[in-house]
């Protein structure tokens, strides 16, 4: 049996090692996006609450933008909707989208709120619509996997890109003490909704935040190579060869490329963490050892 001493000791400890990240990221801006694939299970839920909750506690300033791909995925079933993706991105009709902005912007981001609130924290939830936040456009894909050899266009429907973010109602909610949390649906010029993947919306808001880190939850340990094993640091300069050999595809593919946008565009660093991982957020930003793959710029 351990002895309370010893663990008081073990505590401690843990407090003394996060110490110098604590005082180090203070007063910083954080952006957590939360991956569907990662909401599994409700310990994790609760376990992502409290890091949440006690980042901001000791002055670091966490921003959310959630997905939600595989609960919009069940309600589409129940429905008797197939989902179909692109190169990562979800076919989006009307009708998908009457289902995403149900999904994405009521339960998926209430829920959220929710648990932060549950464990002491005051958190608000958005969609880009909210205060203007997420300008989008059409996005419009070149058929075939890198499509940078490709020209034939693919029409996914009423799927966005970001155009541009206002982020006034965030810097309002963050100097209120609040924690936003952002569902990925953008207002198009017609006053339309766009639903945009939530790797693209976390990385563009990471940029215009200029936040120090972007961290992408997910549900895989990190990037793998060929072989299966993880990458824990990624070479900028290895990522087309990946995207070509086929290493990378389907839904981290948005992850990437978001993540290489942010750190060009001025984000210090863009970390894919395993979410099923419990306190993921907690061992990446307060330990010395880290997890999953780091991505940051030379
Ligand atoms: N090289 C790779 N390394 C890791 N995962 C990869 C790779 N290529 C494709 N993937 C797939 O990308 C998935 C993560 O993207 P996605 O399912 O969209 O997650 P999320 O819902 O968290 O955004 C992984 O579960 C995996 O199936
Ligand atoms: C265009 C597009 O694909 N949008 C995504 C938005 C949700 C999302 O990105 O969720 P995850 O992060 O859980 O994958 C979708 O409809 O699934």
């Amino acid at each position: 049996m351990t002895l309370p001493i010893e663990r008081a000791q073990t505590i401690a400890h843990v407090l003394i090692e996060a110490l110098p990240y604590i005082q180090r990221f203070q007063g910083k801006t954080m952006v957590i996006k939360y991956g569907g694939n990662a909401m599994v299970d409700e310990s994790l839920k609760q376990g992502f609450a409290r890091d949440i909750v006690l980042m901001k506690l000791v002055g670091i300033n966490p921003v959310i933008v959630h997905g939600g791909g595989p609960q919009i995925g069940s309600l589409l079933k129940r429905l008797g909707k197939a989902s179909e993706f692109v190169q990562g991105m979800r076919v989006t009709d009307s009708e998908t989208m009457d289902v995403v902005e149900m999904v994405l912007g009521g339960l998926v981001n209430k829920e959220i709120v929710n648990f932060i609130n549950r464990h002491g924290g005051s958190a608000v939830g958005l969609t880009g619509k909210d205060g203007d936040l997420i300008h989008a456009r059409k996005l419009l894909l070149n058929r075939g996997a890198p499509e940078l050899k490709a020209t034939e266009i693919v029409d996914i429907g009423h799927v966005g890109e970001v155009q541009s973010i206002d982020p006034s109602i965030i810097h309002m909610l963050v100097k209120s003490n609040f924690i936003p949390v952002i569902a990925p649906i953008g207002v198009g010029e017609d006053g339309r909704s766009y639903n945009i993947n939530a790797d693209l919306v976390a990385g563009k808001i990471a940029e215009v935040l200029e936040a120090e880190k972007l961290l992408l939850l997910t549900n895989i340990p990190g990037l793998l190579d060929a072989e299966g094993n993880l990458i824990s640091e990624l070479e900028v300069g290895r990522v087309q060869r990946l995207i070509d050999d086929g290493v990378i595809s389907g839904g981290m593919l948005p992850k990437i490329r978001c993540a290489l946008d942010a750190i060009q565009s001025g984000v210090k660093s863009a970390h894919i963490i395993d979410g099923r991982v419990e306190h993921a957020v907690m061992l990446d930003l307060f330990t010395d050892t880290g997890v999953g793959t780091l991505i940051r710029a030379r």
